[in-house]
């Protein structure tokens, strides 16, 4: 996964819609798209049917359900994701060493029970709306942020998870720490031309792929534009020069 894919394929457009509807109606348009994120969102709205209505459309799948819980109850919720065939699948790092090693004991153990591929387990390291005050005076974190996020990733990679999703801001950090083998998702990504919205620690798509994303997962600059494909084409030129 990742480096070795042209630039659209490494563009993850997420779902963020109220129903299977509108869903639909999104992937139909952006039918160059090969990658798509189910969140909480449509998941909540639509349960597993959504994501059988992307297979049978011949996508990968991005299950985004950020499980964030006690070991026990982690490792159930990632045994039953894992039984749907999706692609990538996240969990907080900040469930703990425990939860993260039986999260990844358990994914692979449903997928196995039915056959299907594992999903890549990654885990969210700090989300991207998340400022370096807020970490500190909200959250009450005595680390610098960079710092943080890179504890987290090396706690999720210690414990045998397949990547990260982290900023792009963090992203050159952390590949340089984690090696090539590690999946690094980047969510928090704006084009110079889109809103940056709830997002604190953005960069561009291609300063994010040049910093060693191998995803970038982006959202509202293509599903909110007036004309989403013109939107996933800019950004595909955009990345054009990289890959
Ligand atoms: O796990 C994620 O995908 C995620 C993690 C994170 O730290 N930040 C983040 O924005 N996301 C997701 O990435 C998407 C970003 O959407 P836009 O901000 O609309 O591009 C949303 O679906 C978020 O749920």
């Amino acid at each position: 996964m990742g480096s070795g894919e042209s630039a659209k394929q490494r563009v993850i457009v997420a779902l963020d819609v109220p129903d299977k509807e509108s869903a639909i109606a999104l992937v139909d348009r952006l039918e160059d798209v090969t990658f798509f994120k189910v969140g909480l969102e449509l998941f909540t709205s639509t349960g597993p049917k959504i994501l059988e209505i992307l297979k049978s459309k011949q996508k990968r799948i991005f299950l985004d359900l950020k499980f964030d819980d006690i070991p026990n109850t982690v490792a159930g919720a990632c045994r039953s994701a894992a039984r749907y065939g999706v692609d990538l699948l996240t969990i907080h790092a900040t469930c703990g060493r425990e939860a993260l090693k039986a999260a990844t004991e358990a994914a692979h153990q449903g997928a196995g029970q039915v056959g299907v591929k594992p999903p890549k387990l990654i885990a969210i390291t700090l989300l991207t709306s998340i400022s370096s005050r807020q970490l500190a005076f909200d959250l009450k974190i005595p680390l610098e942020l960079p710092e943080y996020a890179l504890e987290m990733a090396l706690m999720a990679q210690e414990s045998g998870l397949d990547g990260v999703v982290c900023s792009p801001q963090e992203v050159a950090q952390l590949r340089q720490t984690c090696g090539d083998n590690f999946l690094l998702v980047c969510p928090g990504v704006r084009p110079t031309w889109a809103d940056i919205g709830d997002q604190k620690r953005s960069l561009t798509p291609f300063q994010a792929i040049s910093a060693g994303a191998d995803y970038l997962v982006i959202g509202r600059p293509i599903t909110t534009a007036a004309d989403p494909e013109l939107a996933w084409k800019r950004i595909c030129e955009e990345l054009s020069a990289i890959a």
